[in-house]
């Protein structure tokens, strides 16, 4: 019997096959510009609207920790994003990653069937800690995807670096917007250092059930 992949069309797509390549080499990829100015102005708009309405609640780090605990963790406040009920922003957002995951899937042979999605905002003032993602009992991450939405004005004085510690090194990547990062979960450690300016994103994970 003939592969059902057989049947349906297949276009390489050069930004892609990148990325791939990228997370083979060296478990990140770093793409600037993933999301357009007018994407990213969308988003932030959405995140502010969601922001004002009071919405957003303070990050965990597992069960049972204590607020002074976490406060010396991660200081940022999230809201995770209902692709069922996304808004016209969200679903361009959603798009582009859903196309992302369809190749990495018919590619790699990653076997994503599922995703998870939040806002993220750090106050002035705040941090996240070197960390692992799958440190919260979660080893079904195996993707974690970062996507920057400050101001086009953001400065990399502002701080909030997102430093991933590689073997040999490391890297220090600025939150500029409409940069995605893209790393694997269950081997890159990480921190996001000290924000002076209040910064925001969109992270999450492609996950295996
Ligand atoms: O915002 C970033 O650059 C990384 C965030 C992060 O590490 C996380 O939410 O687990
Ligand atoms: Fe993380």
């Amino acid at each position: 019997m003939n592969s059902l992949f057989e049947f349906i069309p297949f276009t390489e797509n050069p930004l892609y096959e990148n990325i791939i390549a990228d997370l083979t080499k060296k478990q990140y990829s770093i793409v600037d510009g993933f999301f357009t100015k007018d994407e990213v102005e969308a988003l932030r708009k959405s995140l502010s609207q969601k922001y004002e309405e009071d919405i957003f609640k303070k990050s965990a780090i597992g069960n049972r920790t204590n607020e002074v605990i976490r406060a010396k963790v991660r200081g940022d406040i999230i809201l995770w994003i209902d692709e069922d009920k996304a808004n016209s922003a969200e679903v361009l957002f959603f798009n582009k990653i859903n196309d992302l995951k369809d190749y990495l899937n018919r590619t790699c042979f990653l076997g994503i069937n599922q995703k998870e999605f939040h806002y993220a905002i750090y106050p002035e003032g705040t941090f996240y800690k070197r960390h692992l993602d799958t440190f919260q009992n979660d080893d079904r991450r195996k993707l974690s995807f970062v996507c920057y939405l400050n101001e086009e004005s953001w400065k990399p004085e502002n701080g909030g670096e997102l430093v991933l510690y590689l073997e040999h090194g490391e890297e220090t990547i600025y939150p500029f917007p409409g940069k995605v990062v893209i790393f694997e979960s269950q081997v890159l450690e990480h921190e996001v250092k000290p924000v002076n300016t209040p910064r925001l994103s969109i992270t999450g994970w492609l996950k295996t059930r």
